[in-house]
């Protein structure tokens, strides 16, 4: 059995205090799939392995999690777990294969609401189905070895209903839209058993040694309004609230990113997370205006800037920077993840900017409240 009791000491915490809502030297920074193909590294483990057998070999998931992390020495300030949000249309019992240039297949999706008795199981035990993602996550916080936390995550309800029913990427989502309008009652049961999967294996992760969580509603923005908050935010809540009854005291903070819900922003900072992770469709100062503080903010420049050059790089990280401030809820990040033929200078260049520019914002800031308290006292 793993050792889940007694982990090297934390050396950088900037991240659960940004989480938190504690004040920070500078914004802390990691980027959505920095663990993937636009690294030389990765793709050399991809030659020799299938996609899936490195999420299901621990020793394989935590060489591949600390790629970016010994690549970057210094410049990330978190780490998350090599995996991906389809092992839960796994666990449920559904066929999921990755195919190289095309991304994720299910040979039998599931048509109508009759197949869900026939394909998936009734009751999911996450530690016989998922226990591999749970070794990895122990053995990976023994490999970094206290240098940045560890962040676990899953795929949202919807997303996941959404994969499960399309059977891979899908440019309309017509299939599970049907499923939403036609049946209405069944697409809540789907949600309510992804939901309860997503719950044990969130606090799984936790009680393995993940540090921090993040729940990704990729396909959020496909949904208008009104059907966000029937079919996405009530099961994004409850994963919230639950996740966090159930760990109690153990608790780690939280992060919602629903890509593409540019509109529940409100709604999405008062649901029990402490962290919303935003795409670039929001300037910060908006962002700030409707959040008011309630949550930390992460993002949310656009991965494809990376492609733009020097000059474009380092223009949008500080304008994202100056924008949402340095050292109170704000977390550094792009507003999807790195595209697989990002050259690895460019991200690079992005995580100096952003430490940069957080160190000189988070010095302008202590300036200007210096000068506050001469005036005070003087
Ligand atoms: C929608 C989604 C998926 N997976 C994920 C999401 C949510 C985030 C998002 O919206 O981008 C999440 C994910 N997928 C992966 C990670 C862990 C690595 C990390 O973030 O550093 C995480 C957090 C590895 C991966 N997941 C996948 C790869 C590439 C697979 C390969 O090597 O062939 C990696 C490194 C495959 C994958 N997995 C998925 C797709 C659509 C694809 C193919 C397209 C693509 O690569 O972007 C589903």
């Amino acid at each position: 059995m793993a050792d889940t009791t007694s982990f090297p000491p934390l050396k950088n915490d900037l991240i659960l205090r940004a989480a938190r809502g504690e004040k920070t030297e500078r914004a802390p920074v990691w980027v959505m799939r920095q663990a993937g193909r636009y690294l030389p590294e990765f793709r050399a483990e991809r030659v020799e392995n299938d996609f899936f057998k490195i999420c299901r070999t621990p020793e394989l998931a935590t060489k591949v999690t600390l790629q970016p992390i010994d690549r970057y020495e210094g410049l990330l300030d978190a780490s998350i777990i090599f995996s991906d949000i389809l092992v839960i249309p796994q666990a449920l019992g559904m066929t999921v294969e990755m195919v190289p240039g095309k991304g994720p297949h299910f040979p039998t999706p599931l048509v109508v609401p009759a197949d869900m008795a026939v394909q998936l199981k009734e009751k999911v035990d996450v530690h016989k189905e998922l226990q591999y993602v749970f070794d990895a996550i122990t053995m990976t916080r023994h490999a970094l070895n206290g240098r940045v936390p560890l962040i676990g995550f899953v795929g949202a309800p919807w997303t996941l209903m959404a994969y499960m029913i399309e059977g891979g990427g899908s440019k309309t989502l017509s299939k599970a839209k049907e499923w939403i309008f036609k049946y209405p009652k069944e697409s809540h049961e789907l949600l309510g058993r992804i939901t309860d999967v997503c719950v044990d294996f969130l606090v799984g992760q936790v009680h393995a040694g993940a540090q921090m969580l993040q729940v990704f509603e990729s396909w959020g923005g496909e949904l208008g309004p009104h059907d966000f908050e029937h079919f996405s935010l009530p099961y994004l809540a409850q994963i919230a609230k639950r996740v966090k009854a159930e760990l109690g005291d153990k608790a780690v903070p939280m992060c919602v990113f629903a890509k593409g819900s540019w509109y529940a922003l409100d709604k999405l900072s008062v649901i029990g997370y402490d962290v919303v992770s935003l795409d670039w469709t929001h300037t910060p100062e908006s962002a700030k205006a409707i959040t008011l503080g309630r949550v930390t903010l992460q993002g949310n420049m656009d991965p494809n800037v990376l492609y733009g050059g020097d000059e474009a790089i380092v223009a949008a990280a500080t304008r994202m920077v100056r924008g949402f401030g340095s050292t109170r809820r704000y977390i550094a990040n792009l507003g999807h993840g790195i595209l697989p033929t990002v050259p690895v200078e460019a991200m690079e260049l992005f995580l100096k900017t952003v430490h940069r520019v957080g160190l000189e914002v988070a010095a302008e800031e202590k300036a200007a409240e210096l000068a506050n308290d001469v005036k005070i006292i003087g």
